[in-house]
């Protein structure tokens, strides 16, 4: 039979195993810290593009289900989202290979620029904007981050901020973190129905976010100041929520509030926060 009427084998494509990254193409750069799965580093890939390289420590990930999601993860494409290159799974530790912000943590560059960002409300609001378009791209995708913050964007050139990290969350084997009563569990970005179900939405990343707003316009102030884990999770099943930060017009305190709607079906979706912030923006400025 003539090519054309034999069917395409379905795993076409597929046999370069795209998302996996040779590394003996990556060139390894100075440390950049140290994150739950273990030490990260600057690199260069194919000599010239810069990638920052996360190494995986052994025992802190379930690797076989991170590999197999990250052909997923590698066609998330988002100019606010942290591009994931790839992998390199054929040996251990696996690397994982993504794109490198050069002013690196959102939470680090809020505090070390409070000065001059403290004042600038529209750069300030801008922030919350990118974020807000990563993730309505995550939700577009039905994609749940899980662990959104400040800590978790990163900074690169001219004040782009872009979500870092997003899923990861699933694959952390420390539980410490995974369980709701850890001492690593991000309590103070959880919904009621995280705290009490861990029941994980975008609706659940909605109110993240909106705690995100609230480090953005406090230029980095830790939510619910020194209150311990258990204070914060009785005073978000009361219904208490963070106050208005000094910084923040009453018309963006309006758009927080609604990301802590107690009910996850009544907190906006993050396509109708953009809009709303949107146009917030252009009203104020
Ligand atoms: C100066 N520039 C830079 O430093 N740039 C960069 C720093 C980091 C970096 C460095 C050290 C640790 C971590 N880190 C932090 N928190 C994490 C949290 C998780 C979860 C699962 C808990 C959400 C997973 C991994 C990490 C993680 O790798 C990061 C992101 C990553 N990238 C892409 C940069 O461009």
């Amino acid at each position: 039979a003539s090519p054309c009427d034999r069917p395409v084998p379905p795993t076409a494509g597929l046999s370069h195993d795209k998302w996996e990254i040779d590394p003996a193409e990556l060139h390894l750069l100075e440390e950049l810290g140290s994150g739950q799965f273990g030490v990260v580093r600057r690199g260069k890939w194919r000599g010239s593009i810069d990638v920052a390289v996360k190494m995986m420590k052994e025992g802190t990930m379930s690797e076989d289900d991170f590999i197999e999601e990250a052909k997923v993860m590698t066609k998330l494409q988002h100019q606010n989202l942290v591009q994931l290159y790839g992998v390199c799974s054929k040996d251990r530790p696996i690397y994982i290979v993504t794109e490198y912000m050069r002013h690196g943590s959102l939470l680090n560059y809020l505090r070390r620029h409070e000065t001059t960002l403290g004042s600038n409300v529209g750069l300030l609001l801008d922030m919350c904007i990118q974020v807000c378009k990563g993730m309505a791209y995550l939700e577009r995708h039905n994609y749940i981050h899980r662990d959104l913050a400040a800590r978790n964007c990163l900074v690169g050139s001219e004040n782009v901020v872009k979500v870092a990290d997003f899923g990861l969350a699933r694959y952390v084997l420390d539980d410490q973190y995974t369980s709701s009563g850890g001492t690593k569990f991000p309590i103070k970005w959880a919904p009621p129905e995280v705290l009490n179900y861990t029941r994980f939405s975008s609706k659940s990343d909605v109110w993240a976010y909106g705690v995100l707003m609230w480090e953005v316009f406090t230029c980095g102030k830790m939510p619910y100041g020194r209150l311990k884990n258990t204070e914060v999770v009785e005073r978000v099943q009361r219904g208490i929520i963070l106050e208005k930060p000094k910084a923040c017009f009453k018309e963006v305190y309006e758009v927080m509030r609604k990301c802590w709607a107690h009910c996850p079906e009544v907190r906006p979706s993050f396509r109708v926060l953009k809009e709303q912030l949107i146009n917030v923006s252009q009203g104020l400025l």
